[in-house]
């Protein structure tokens, strides 16, 4: 026997309640209109929750809306614009299942039929209440006599159909569990796409945040083969919250968390989580990847990769994001904002203020026009950097590993040794690379020019402390500005650190890229990377992975096949598809020395047993279907 699926209709087929959308139409313009929709929506609740009766809650609504029938055609237009997300993307199912759907509505035929036509549900598996309308055509009242304008009427409705098989309710609201409290109706499933009420979910055999966790649940077609609100990501490391808005406005389960976490600690929290998001402090080594049973991609939302073990992740088929961009300027407006300060002892004259000593003078100040920047690491920061020093005045060198095309007028050095004798201000801005570890050291720094600063805002390895303090309580460098260390704490709180109270020397908190413009750029870029590469397996920009740019696929299937890059794979997956006469309406391979990412697009209807065969074929590291 087959099941039978009875739907409600407001706030689970619709996004809204109808009867609050027809009062914002039927009281346009009047002076009470705001008073009156205040009432009927918390009439609405009480009525949904069981607070008052139905028939209560519906007589008070009508009088309150003083509608007319001629404000039904508007209503029905705006609904068809309302209807739930995943509702609209799962159309196919309300076709392909209609003679075994139902809706059953304490709304009203009236804009519910149209709707629902749309769906090809027939007005005679619709049972809801009707209007009663005056000669005038004004919206009177309603067929009292009809089940659904009373309490529980629902119970009775479905009573009524004997339905044969299971009866599933998708419902949002009291009525909708009750049907199931009262035997007549075997699966009670709480929709909270649109509205999630305590009653309704404390009650559910099953909670459905949208369509496609119901059509998972049920193992029934469906536009996506798996619902996103299964998808775990895990937020750390205090990440701008646009980014949580982003990602579970698309759907996803989102769980944040606002300090880094230590090895054992993410060990146990990585189970489960399919996208990890986090920032400079979180290290996700090969132990942390072995208990990360389900991780499909990495998200740093910074620039810096190295705290991730990126070959680790490739073996496993984990795909690695960053935002290589979005703190750039951050970064270079506070490294120039540290030069300056520094050449005009800023610090210094502000300390002395606070502690009340008024000390005008102009030693040690001297302006940044003319002075020599020398820019070790001239990658995007640096680069920035160079034009902004430029601008105000500075004349720049730079020194870089790689041959870098020199901006405005600034000058490429070939050996460090020179760069550091000639500059008055030395900003580093390497890349976080494990060799660049003491690359400004006790030789280095003695290589400077007497009274130079030195800035680093790029990792705090690069720069051998003590010896930097030697060198400034010694007097020969003027000052230093230091944004890193080598060992900074995973949240906010006491920090130590051999150059505190050091004169002339300016501490900041790794805040470079701590600007909102930066962060909320992030938010915006890697977790539209992520949903990129959950969507539709794009991995462009990826920073560890074959880059693929896949086009946009309708009415397909789309298979995702990560693989160890050995030869005769491609032959062996496509052995397969042809074995199960899968017809490709597209494929793209991307490869590099270790992994090979191949996509297939397939026609609609495919033999599912081909989906393990895949699965099994050797040097298989991870596979997904997507649509
Ligand atoms: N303080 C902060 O909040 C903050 C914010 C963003 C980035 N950063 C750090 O800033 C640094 C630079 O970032 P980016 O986006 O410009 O990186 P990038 O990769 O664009 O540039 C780094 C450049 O350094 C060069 N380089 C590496 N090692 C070198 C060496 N030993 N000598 C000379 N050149 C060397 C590389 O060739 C490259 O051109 C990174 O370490 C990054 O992690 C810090
Ligand atoms: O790599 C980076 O972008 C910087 O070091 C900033 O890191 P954060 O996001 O941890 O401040």
């Amino acid at each position: 026997m087959k099941t039978q699926y009875v739907f409600d209709f407001d706030s689970t087929i619709t996004r809204v309640e109808a009867l609050d959308l027809l009062a914002e139409i039927s009281l346009a313009g009047r002076s009470d209109k705001e008073e009156r929709i205040r009432k009927i929506s918390s009439i609405t609740d009480l009525g949904i929750d069981g607070d008052i009766s139905f028939t209560e809650s519906l007589q008070r609504r009508v009088v309150l809306l003083e509608a007319r029938q001629d404000h039904l055609p508007v209503l029905i237009e705006q609904l068809r614009g309302r209807v739930s997300k995943s509702i609209e993307e799962n159309k196919e199912f309300f076709e392909n299942f209609r003679d075994q759907i139902y809706i059953i509505s304490c709304g009203f035929k009236e804009f519910i039929d149209p709707i629902m036509e749309a769906y090809s549900i027939p007005s005679d598996r619709i049972y809801a209440n009707t209007f009663a309308f005056s000669e005038e055509g004004e919206i009177v009242g309603f067929d009292q006599d009809n089940y659904l304008a009373s309490h529980n009427g629902k119970i009775e409705c479905l009573r009524q159909l004997q339905l044969q098989g299971e009866v599933q309710v998708i419902g949002d609201g009291y009525s909708d569990y009750v049907m199931r409290e009262a035997g007549v109706a075997q699966k009670f499933f709480a929709y909270t796409e649109n509205v999630s009420r305590q009653k309704a979910t404390a009650n559910a055999d099953h909670i459905a945040p949208n369509l496609d966790e119901f059509l998972f649940v049920n193992d029934l077609p469906r536009n996506l083969s798996y619902p996103k609100n299964r998808i775990k990501i895990l937020l750390l490391e205090n990440i701008h919250s646009d980014a949580f808005e982003r990602l579970s406005v698309e759907g996803f389960s989102v769980e944040t968390v606002s300090h880094s976490l230590p090895e054992a600690e993410l060990i146990e929290k990585i189970k489960g989580v399919h996208v990890l998001g986090i920032r400079s402090k979180t290290q996700v080594t090969q132990n942390v990847l072995q208990a990360a049973d389900r991780l499909l991609a990495v998200g740093a939302f910074c620039i810096g990769t190295k705290q991730i073990d990126l070959e680790a992740c490739k073996e496993r088929g984990v795909i690695v994001f960053n935002a290589p961009y979005s703190n750039t300027r951050s970064v270079v407006e506070l490294a120039l904002g540290h030069i300056i300060m520094l050449m005009r002892s800023i610090f210094t004259r502000s300390t002395e203020m606070h502690e009340g000593h008024w000390q005008k003078t102009a030693v040690n100040a001297r302006e940044v026009r003319g002075k020599v920047l020398g820019i070790v690491g001239y990658g995007n920061i640096g680069k920035q950097l160079s034009v902004l020093a430029e601008a105000v005045g500075m004349k720049v060198v730079f020194y870089d590993l790689e041959d870098k095309l020199a901006l405005g007028n600034a000058q490429k050095v070939f050996d460090i040794k020179d760069l550091l004798a000639q500059s008055d201000a030395v900003s580093l801005h390497v890349d976080d690379h494990p060799e660049n570890k003491n690359l400004i050291g006790e030789k280095e720094l003695a290589l400077m020019k007497p009274g130079s600063f030195l800035i680093n805002l790029s990792r705090g390895f690069v720069v051998d402390l003590p010896a930097l303090k030697k060198s400034l309580e010694s007097g020969h460098l003027g000052g230093a500005a230091l944004d890193v260390y080598p060992s900074e704490p995973r949240s906010n709180g006491a920090f130590v650190t051999e150059l505190a109270g050091v004169p002339h020397v300016i501490l900041t908190p790794h805040i470079g890229g701590s600007t909102e413009e930066a962060q909320r750029d992030i938010a915006d870029f890697v977790p539209g990377k992520i949903m990129d590469y959950i969507n539709s397996g794009n991995t462009v920009d990826a920073v560890n992975f074959p880059n693929i740019r896949l086009p946009k696929q309708q009415n397909a299937h789309r298979f995702l096949h990560i693989h160890q890059n050995v030869p005769g794979i491609m032959a062996e997956i496509n052995q397969v598809l042809a074995k199960y006469e899968m017809n490709i309406s597209g494929q793209y391979l991307s490869t590099d020395n270790k992994v090979g990412y191949v996509i297939t697009d397939l026609d609609k209807e495919y033999n599912k047993d081909v989906i393990q065969a895949l699965r099994e074929i050797e040097h298989t590291i991870k596979f997904r279907v997507l649509y």
